[in-house]
């Protein structure tokens, strides 16, 4: 599967471009502000119907404009598929492939996957474990379907469940039968998502160690686990022990909405004690191990999409990486960059041909194809 042609039309910083890729390697280069992200966030819209950087939509179309239009040509399958997204104000967002909307716009996610590596992702070691969880999540839903509607409907029962703890703390009556309902609701799916992640984890773990190990060359011991309430005891008992706690905090305190990932290094959390690079190398070996987990699961190989990659890593780190992502083992890839030279000169090197588009203020000022010693 890859991403033939892009068109944006009133997105972000463009008012109109076109632009054919490379089944292989693609660059977007330019000074900051120019545009390479937005057509990352193009390219993503139409993976996965919404922006990796901003939840809200209408902020996606060009200032002044009513509408914006990201359309793309994917060959998947041996067959051409247009995707198209647009957005007018006011209005919903539309979604179709082959000119036909979804019934569900869930049926789409995982049919043209994709992985992002950001300078964003950061959030992911530093900030709290909703992060994490989503990380995990979003891998997971867009191999398994179901375990998206797993999701909804657990945050639907927690709310219901929380909603009656703290109306029968205010009334100071309970209503036991209710609530063992609600308890029971949530218990059951509560299991199925925590399942689903324990046997997810491991052969992902195991993935992400040998990305980590190769890119960094053995240098450095890492450590990803998971961690889970469920682990010590059925979700049943943890609710049953915890309900005089819940009935005094009003909320449900014990559950996978606790679940989180503890990144270490050389036995000491990543987030305090790791350099930047190598928190940028974790991350990496992370999403690379995402991208590695979907072409087990889909028989194919996903976009893979590193934005601004190149800044934080050391030579040696940055080498290795694109002689790995360029090899067989991966697909089309697109990256960002502010040096048009740089990402010459490593192609160049490493003999991988290469497109790059040159862009400045939200226009393509021109294309060129690089990486092939003469
Ligand atoms: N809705 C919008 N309307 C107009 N311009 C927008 C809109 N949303 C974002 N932009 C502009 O897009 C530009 C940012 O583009 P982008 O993030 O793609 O830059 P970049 O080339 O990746 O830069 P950097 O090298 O700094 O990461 C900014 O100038 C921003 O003002």
């Amino acid at each position: 599967m890859w991403a033939k042609e892009l068109t944006v039309i009133n997105f972000k910083n463009y008012e109109e471009a076109s632009l054919h890729f490379l089944p292989g390697v693609n660059a977007f280069t330019g000074d900051n502000g120019a545009g390479k992200t937005n057509l990352l966030d193009a390219l993503h819209y139409l993976s996965l119907c919404k922006s990796y950087f901003n939840p809200i939509d209408v902020q996606q179309i060009r200032q002044d404009a009513d509408f914006f239009i990201v359309q793309g040509v994917f060959e998947k399958d041996g067959e051409d598929d247009l995707l198209a997204c647009s957005l007018k104000r006011n209005q919903k967002k539309q979604f179709k492939r082959n000119k036909k909307d979804y019934q569900r716009l869930a049926d789409h996610i995982g049919a043209y996957p994709l992985v992002m590596i950001s300078p964003n992702d950061v959030a992911i070691i530093v900030e709290g474990s909703e992060e994490r969880r989503k990380f995990m999540d979003n891998v997971i839903s867009q191999t398994d379907s179901h375990y998206l509607d797993d999701l909804i409907l657990y945050n639907k029962y927690l709310q219901s469940r929380n909603s009656l703890l703290k109306q029968q703390a205010q009334h100071k009556r309970y209503d036991d039968e209710l609530l063992s309902i609600y308890t029971e609701q949530l218990c059951e799916v509560g299991e199925k998502i925590y399942q689903k992640r324990k046997a997810f984890i491991a052969p992902f773990i195991e993935v992400f160690n040998q990305h980590y190990h190769y890119l960094t060359e053995n240098k450095e011991s890492v450590e990803l686990s998971y961690e889970s309430q469920l682990v010590q005891s059925s979700f049943q008992d943890l609710l049953m022990a915890a309900l005089p706690k819940d009935r005094v905090l009003e909320r449900t305190t014990v559950g996978v909405h606790k679940d989180d990932l503890a990144f270490s290094i050389h036995g000491m959390p990543l987030k305090k004690f790791g350099s930047q690079g190598q928190q940028k190398s974790f991350l990496i070996a992370l999403k690379l191990a995402q991208y590695t987990f979907f072409c087990q699961e889909k028989g194919f190989k996903p976009l893979l999409l590193l934005d601004d990659i190149f800044d934080k890593l050391d030579e040696k780190r940055m080498r290795k990486l694109m002689q790995m992502v360029s090899a067989d083992d991966f697909g089309q890839i697109f990256i960002t960059d502010t040096s048009t030279e740089r990402i010459e000169h490593t192609f160049t090197e490493i003999a991988v041909p290469i497109r790059i588009f040159e862009i400045a203020d939200g226009q393509i000022m021109g294309n060129e194809m690089y990486g092939i010693k003469v």
